[in-house]
């Protein structure tokens, strides 16, 4: 994908929308599930709305019909036509409860409305946060599975699946309205009932087919509307302002924003002169047609006499126009928004978190190790290798370190133990068991990692640290313990607010913190979580070398209750482990404590000397 955005040139004469989205059955099944979504909300509400339409549907219809009524007994008053002023009365009195019962039906759905649509967007947000929970890692690293839940992410907030409703609502109505309004003109005259009915289709063809490219337009353009995005976020974020600033980059971010938004302007601009082109030219088509059905309507009242009718024809051709614009603008915009609305649909229903596991539950405590077993994993939609028949293994109750060069394959073990992926081929057992026999849920529960982009919640410490156990939020004690296990107890007790102070800078009262304080306070969330198994993904690389030191001595605390892996660039913390394991791209290549990898003189050795001479140059000369 270039960087550039799409331009004309790219854009196919006939749009490539996406086969599934140009399958009818495909929209009844949005539509299905937009109508189930809204009935689950409140079926009272939609049943009332329901109703509600279906009256507001007969307005046009009836009021035509009353006036010809009306109008037809005054001209006979007027003629002295005997009985003419009784059929007045009742006609001039159905107009005025019309009337009436038109004001207090659109009254009333404009409030179901209202209601059905606070109460939709509360709950459609909800629901695509409870669906990120369930999703795989692979949803997140994957761009065009995270592009599907950006996309997804854009519908629930923009209240498109409301427009579906409420279109439907609208284009329903429009469509009883000519209905019941043809029944009435056929009555009358069928050439001119004929006429009128036609009049207002080819202004509206156009808004049909345009409104199909521009849903293309906006479709293929999901990557570089994000990289837009990215720009700008680049520019606008707190943690990018000091780069961006001093690397003079801000220019540079801001030309690739223009061309790529320019870009879009092209595109767009070049659709709507096409658009407004069509509507225009086919508009005069109507205006024609509608010309026609009013000479035919007033030669024939010239021939007959009906002026009752003529009034009727009169009314009939702006509300034909009305709820034929309704239902084809209703139709149209339904289709557009059906398309967009499909996105959001599309991801409530992906299948969720393909890893599933067991029954059994996950020991409290290991008894003998975790093995990897010809371990091979390659990331979904890629073709590198990141494991490659790894072996190892990591005896319980002891401290294993993992060292190896960028991209060795580290956190893609650290991935793979807590179940965020499985691997293409081989086994990892858990005491002897095939580790998708326990109960994923349980497994991760028992597994306290810290990741190398570990979260930092702009919350209160108390959160910060608790979210390790939630049970134990509310626990002084226990969170103090924890937090003097990672030496956060420090800096914690130096804060305003102590344990309730909020961290970061996104909320009013936020204090932000220092790389290596948001570290330990990391550390005091696994240490919390008093898991058999711990997993600390470079859990020192922030932190100051005396501070380190304490929290050597708690890691071998924690390494003597649980089995713990330790993943780490720093020699200084690796040598303490009990096993040091060293991969190098996907595969094992050594084992064994500091001292037997020191003599055996491989990788880890020369590793180790390296970093050991950049400290005590003099000492190692
Ligand atoms: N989400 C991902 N999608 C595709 N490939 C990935 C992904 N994450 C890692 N990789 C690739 O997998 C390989 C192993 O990566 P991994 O992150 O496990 O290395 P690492 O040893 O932890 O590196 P580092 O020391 O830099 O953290 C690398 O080739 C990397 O490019």
């Amino acid at each position: 994908m270039t960087d550039g955005p799409m331009t004309d040139h790219e854009l196919p004469d006939q749009p490539a929308v996406p086969e599934e989205h140009r399958r009818l059955s495909r929209d009844l099944r949005y539509w299905a599930l937009v109508l189930r979504s809204f009935w689950g909300l409140s079926p009272l509400r939609v049943s009332a709305l329901v109703v509600a339409t279906a009256l507001t549907a007969a307005v046009p219809a009836t009021g035509i019909w009353l006036t010809a009524q009306a109008v037809q007994a005054v001209v006979d008053a007027v003629l002295h036509v005997p009985g003419a002023l009784d059929r007045l009365t009742p006609a001039t009195a159905g107009l005025v409860a019309l009337a009436v019962a038109e004001h207090v039906v659109s009254s009333m759905s404009q409030y179901l409305n209202s209601l059905l649509q606070l109460e939709f967007s509360a709950k459609i947000g909800e629901q695509v946060m409870v669906k990120g929970t369930r999703m795989d890692l692979s949803a997140y690293e994957n761009p065009e599975a995270y592009d599907r839940l950006q996309r997804a992410l854009r519908e629930s907030g923009s209240g498109t699946a409301f427009e579906v409703f409420e279109e439907m609502m609208r284009t329903l109505t429009s469509l009883a309205s000519l209905v019941t309004v043809s029944w009435v003109l056929f009555t009358w005259n069928t050439w001119i009932a004929l006429a009128i009915l036609l009049a207002p289709l080819p202004a509206l063809a156009a808004h049909v087919v345009f409104s199909k490219q521009g849903y293309a337009i906006e479709y293929h353009r999901a990557q570089d509307r994000r990289r837009a995005f990215y720009y700008q976020d680049l520019t606008t974020t707190d943690t990018s302002y000091k780069e961006v600033k001093l690397y003079q980059l801000g220019p540079y971010f801001v030309d690739r924003y223009r061309a790529l938004v320019q870009g879009f302007f092209r595109v767009d601009r070049s659709l709507a002169r096409r658009r407004h082109g069509w509507s225009a030219a086919l508009g005069l088509v109507s205006v024609a047609c509608s010309a026609g059905a009013l000479v035919f309507a007033l030669r024939s009242t010239a021939g007959n006499g009906k002026l009752g009718e003529l009034a009727g024809y009169l009314q009939a051709l702006g509300a034909v126009h009305a709820a034929a614009t309704g239902l084809l603008l209703g139709v149209a915009t339904l289709y557009q928004n059906t398309l967009f609305t499909g996105n959001l649909f599309d991801y409530l229903s992906l299948p969720e978190g393909g890893i599933t596991g067991g029954s059994r539950p996950f020991p409290r405590r290991l008894t003998h190790g975790i093995e990897f077993q010809d371990v091979t994993f390659r990331y979904p939609g890629t073709e590198t290798t990141a494991l490659d028949r790894l072996s190892c293994f990591i005896p319980a109750d002891t401290c294993c370190a993992l060292v190896g060069s960028n991209g060795a394959g580290k956190s893609t073990v650290v991935k793979l133990l807590a179940r965020l992926y499985e691997p293409n081929s081989g086994r990892i057992l858990i005491d002897g068991v095939p580790i998708e026999e326990y109960d994923t849920d349980d497994l991760q529960r028992n597994i306290g990692v810290v990741f190398q982009d570990f979260i930092r919640y702009e919350m209160p410490v108390r959160h910060n640290i608790g979210f390790g156990h939630l049970d134990d939020l509310g626990d002084d004690d226990r969170i103090r313990v924890a937090a003097q296990a990672s030496g956060a107890d420090e800096f914690v007790d130096q804060l305003p607010g102590r344990y309730d102070t909020t961290l970061g800078r996104r909320f009013e009262g936020g204090h932000q913190l220092s790389g290596g304080q948001w570290q330990k306070i990391a550390l005091a969330r696994a240490f919390l979580r008093d898991a058999p198994v711990a997993v600390l993904d470079e859990p020192t690389a922030a932190i100051d070398p005396e501070a380190e030191a304490d929290i050597f001595g708690q890691l071998r605390t924690i390494c003597s209750q649980a089995t713990s892996l330790v993943v780490s660039h720093r020699f200084s913390t690796v040598r303490i482990a009990d096993k040091i394991l060293v991969v190098e791209g996907g595969r094992l290549i050594e084992e064994g404590s500091h001292e037997e990898l020191l003599s055996l003189g491989g990788t880890y050795a020369y590793l180790f000397r390296l970093q050991a001479d950049a400290y005590l140059p003099e000492a190692t000369a």
